[in-house]
């Protein structure tokens, strides 16, 4: 083993460059050479390489984004540019390659690995935190707080002016970080796509005019995820306007959720991961994530993280719909 490459990919996550440096400083103590690909697949099938040492990874663990660069090619779906990335890595002198991004990233994995019969390792970097067989994903994390951060600023001023916000969160077509975003900022009402059935557009409007007669000077906030509503956060807050008569304001985070300084729980994630692949790869597994699940380090092959839909914890989804709202729809004469 002399050389392994590694990508990061798909949507960037906070936390992928203290994985980076993982990889290199592990893999500089075996005598192994890193070699990071910029912009993810695309970076493999152009040829985009740069070595990577130790000492410039002194100072990236604590910046969001990724150094190497992250894309969307879905060209890579392509079996002909997945035999050009094979080429590209075989004429380089690649033993191996890590990809560290999301349930999109690891078919691209999968798939690469049909055509070059070197080890390919996929480590999770999602914020929407989908994978199968993670408990937790990098990014995840740091896109909760986050989201958390924002959804208490925008309480503040909706107290202050009594006002309803529907607040949409992204996830793709997962309700993680909706989940953990609501139950942390105390959240009146959740809307996420694995809850079945979705609530009405009457039972949401009847909620809101509940708290608001209880608490006419109070706020009331919605969490959505993305990808859900027709017409998405603005048009659900048309709808409940209208039906409810009281102003609901729109408000989407986007990609506020995924940027900036990971925080210490991915950072640490991360560098576990990172660490936990090189010994993957040196112990001969391939077509594999290296995940994390009831506290420790995981290996899952790679198919059943991106086959197999993900539940939320339904403890949580209980937690959140037993305590939202219940200050003003309990009947318990108090
Ligand atoms: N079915 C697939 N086959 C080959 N490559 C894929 C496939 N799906 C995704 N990819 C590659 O992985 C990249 C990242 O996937 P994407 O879904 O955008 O993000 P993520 O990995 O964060 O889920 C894509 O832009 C593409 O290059
Ligand atoms: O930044 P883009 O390309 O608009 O993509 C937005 C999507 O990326 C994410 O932020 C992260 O998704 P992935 O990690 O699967 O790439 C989603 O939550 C969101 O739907």
């Amino acid at each position: 083993m002399k050389k392994i490459a590694v990508i990061t990919s798909g949507g960037d996550a906070p936390g992928m460059n203290a994985c980076i440096r993982a990889i290199v400083n592990t893999a500089w103590q075996e005598g192994i050479d890193i070699v990071g690909y910029r912009h993810g697949f695309r970076g493999i099938v152009e040829g985009l390489s740069q070595p990577i040492h130790p000492d410039d990874m002194r100072l990236v663990s604590q910046r969001g984004g990724t150094f190497l660069k992250s894309a969307r090619y879905p060209e890579f779906q392509r079996d002909d540019i997945a035999i050009q990335a094979a080429e590209q890595l075989d004429a380089d002198g690649v033993d191996a390659l890590i990809v560290i991004g999301g349930d999109g990233s690891f078919r691209g994995a999968h798939h690469l690995s049909k055509f070059w019969s070197k080890q390919v390792i996929g480590i999770p970097g999602t914020i929407d935190n989908d994978l199968t067989g993670t408990d937790v994903a990098i990014g995840f994390s740091t896109a909760v707080d986050n989201a958390v951060e924002a959804i208490d600023k925008i309480r503040e001023t909706a107290e202050a002016m009594a006002r309803v916000f529907i607040i949409e969160v992204m996830g793709r077509r997962a309700g993680f970080l909706g989940l953990h975003a609501a139950i942390a900022a105390a959240a009146e009402a959740m809307i996420l796509p694995e809850i079945d059935p979705q609530p009405s557009l009457g039972d949401l409007a009847d909620n809101i005019r509940q708290a608001r007669k209880k608490f006419p000077d109070g706020s009331y906030i919605v969490i959505l995820s993305e990808n859900l509503w027709p017409g998405g956060v603005h048009g659900l807050a048309e709808n409940l306007s209208q039906a409810t008569q009281i102003t609901c304001h729109p408000c989407p985070l986007g990609h506020l959720q995924r940027g900036g300084r990971p925080n210490a729980q991915d950072r640490i994630l991360a560098t576990q991961l990172g660490q936990s692949a090189i010994s993957a790869i040196l112990s001969g597994s391939s077509d594999m994530m290296i995940g994390f699940a009831n506290e420790h380090v995981v290996e899952v092959p790679i198919t059943r993280t991106f086959t197999r839909d993900k539940p939320l914890d339904q403890s949580l989804v209980d937690l959140q719909f037993s305590l939202q709202g219940v200050n003003f729809t309990s009947e318990n004469g108090r």
